[in-house]
């Protein structure tokens, strides 16, 4: 047996299934394009037959992809199978997938059938299918909870009528890792045929054993697994895709398998499916989290910078990220300042560490995180004693709408002067950014921008309310090599933007009358 475990994507089948609103075709090429990079060996891209969107877009992207074999789903049913093979034979090289239901609930009560008559529509779909390809799937639907007995006949007799891939899904997520590889271990002691076909894996997260349950199939045999990425899908999602990926690259010795992912691909590939489908990856998720590689105690941090051994089973380089974060907490110590403080470009002459320890822990316990400006802040008001903002919003003006241009007209106080500029954009907050730009002179490259609610009734399932909601505009910016990060909160998202934007221009200001004064000390050290 091969130790290659083929991969296949259901992201934007099963995936799909979970989302408020559905994907545009253009949306799904983007998504199907991404996967192809990302080295998937099978991507199955709809249900044609549910609807003629869902029909047309499996075509397109079948008309698009070259490297990754392009799969669609039907039910046991011919109608079903003619459409996925109708959507599926503009590419080279495509797989029919069908499915029927084998456990007794399902076969009783939702197809009302008797078990005899289930298996007999199984065959017939897979012979009806193999009409327009030998590459045919066959699914035994809630094969978790079918009596072992049913599905190794059912295995058997599709593999007979000529299943080249018999899957095997757990599909309400009910097994646990021991049961689940048992019933794959008994399929590979009981059916004759079995290896005639790969064995494939499907299985859901609603007990929170999906990955553990792929991987111990993999143990028993199994040679594919289906998944998603960021682990979406139906209720609590599929197995993630990246966490699979990541068990098998990772843990090789001992799982003795391994996949042909391009894994450098898979964070870009979980931003952009989070992007599209609008459905935020939560910060703590294994591999693709904002946290996966992030690190915010001081043990921890000192660990790190003498050896990323230390606290990091996997660079993040190898799921394509390109450096692993040290957060600035609370819980961070001297070490992990020390080293910021230098790749700021400070030497320990430049402050006085225990004092700048101090106040940092005074700020951290009030503020959370703690980032490069507000180091530089804690650092000019040790030094200063007041840390004034340079800079000052004194008036915002916008106008804009479908049918004008979007201008914005700002004054900005700068010091002791007051300054006002005009300009356009391609809307409000874009214009009020020239006008800002323009009157400041630093050239900002905004490479991040997000506005969120804040406050006005939100949280649990509470609805906002709108009137009350406060807009919280958050911008990274980069000023000449460095990055700033700036907050603005107002009632008004194009205010609030605005505000964020000065903060930036705060934070670069300061920065820069510190540069201005290290240089005046060194000079007057020198001189
Ligand atoms: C576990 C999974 O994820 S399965 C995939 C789930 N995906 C989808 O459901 C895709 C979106 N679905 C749809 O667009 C629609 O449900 C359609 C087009 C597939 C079917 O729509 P309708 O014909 O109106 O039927 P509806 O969805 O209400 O009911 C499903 C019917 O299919 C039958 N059925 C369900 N699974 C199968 C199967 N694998 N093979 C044959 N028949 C099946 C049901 O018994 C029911 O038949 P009945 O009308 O005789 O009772
Ligand atoms: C169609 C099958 C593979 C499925 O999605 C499931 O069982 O969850």
């Amino acid at each position: 047996m091969t130790d290659q475990v083929m991969i296949f994507d259901t992201t934007l089948r099963d995936g799909e299934q979970a989302l408020a609103a559905s994907l545009t075709v253009n949306e799904k090429l983007q998504i199907a394009l991404a996967l192809e990079k990302l080295g998937v060996d099978i991507m199955e891209v709809g249900f044609p037959v549910s609807s003629p969107g869902d029909f047309e877009s499996v075509r397109t992207i079948a008309s698009h992809i070259k490297d990754s074999r392009v799969c669609a789903l039907s039910r046991a049913l011919p109608g079903d199978i003619d459409a996925a093979g109708q959507a599926l034979n503009i590419a080279e090289a495509f797989r029919i997938h069908t499915f029927i239901s084998t456990s007794d609930v399902h076969v009783q009560s939702k197809l009302r059938r008797s078990f005899d008559d289930v298996l007999e529509m199984g065959v017939k779909a897979v012979k009806h299918a193999r009409r327009y390809t030998d590459d045919v799937e066959f699914s035994c639907e809630d094969a978790g909870r079918t009596p072992i007995d049913n599905l190794c006949r059912m295995v058997e007799a599709a593999i007979k009528a000529g299943a080249t891939t018999v899957n095997i899904p757990d599909t309400v997520g009910y097994t646990l890792p021991s049961e689940f590889g048992g019933i794959i271990q008994q399929l590979f002691n009981r059916v004759p045929n079995i290896d005639q076909a790969i064995i494939s894996v499907h299985c859901h997260d609603d007990l929170g054993m999906s990955v553990a349950n792929s991987l111990t199939a993999v143990a028993f045999g199994a040679r594919q697994i289906e998944c998603t990425i960021n682990g979406i899908g139906e209720r609590a999602g599929n197995t993630s895709l990246e966490e699979v990926v990541m068990a098998l690259k990772t843990r090789s010795e001992l799982l003795k398998a391994h996949t042909r992912i391009n894994t450098q691909e898979i964070y870009r590939t979980s931003q952009l499916v989070s992007r599209l489908c609008n459905m935020p990856v939560q910060s703590n998720k294994a591999i693709v989290g904002a946290n996966a590689f992030s690190h915010s105690s001081g043990i921890h941090q000192d660990g790190m910078l003498k050896n990323q051994n230390t606290y990091e089973i996997m660079t993040p380089d190898s799921i394509g990220l390109p450096q692993n974060i040290l957060n600035l907490t609370s819980r961070s110590g001297r070490h992990v300042i020390k080293h910021r403080m230098s790749e700021l470009g400070y030497s320990e002459d430049d402050y006085n560490l225990n004092e700048l320890y101090e106040s940092f822990l005074e700020l951290a316990d009030r503020k959370g995180q703690v980032f490069d400006y507000d180091l530089e802040a804690l650092l000019f008001f040790n030094n200063q004693r007041q840390d004034a903002d340079f800079f000052e919003l004194d008036y915002l003006g916008v106008q804009s709408g479908s049918e004008v241009v979007a201008t914005a007209t700002v004054k900005l106080k700068a010091g002791d002067k007051v300054m006002t500029e005009a300009a356009t954009g391609n809307g409000p907050i874009d214009a009020a950014y020239h006008c800002l730009s323009r009157m400041t002179g630093y050239d900002i490259t905004i490479d991040d921008y997000s506005i969120k609610a804040a406050g006005g009734g939100r949280g649990g399932n509470q609805k906002a309310d709108i009137k009350d909601a406060l807009g919280k505009a958050d911008i990274v910016a980069k000023y000449q090599g460095r990055t700033f990060h700036g907050m603005g909160l107002a009632t008004d998202i194009v205010q609030a933007s605005a505000k964020a934007f000065v903060h930036v221009l705060n934070n670069i200001h300061r920065a820069e009358t510190i540069a201005k004064e290290k240089e005046k000390q060194r000079e007057s050290k020198s001189a």
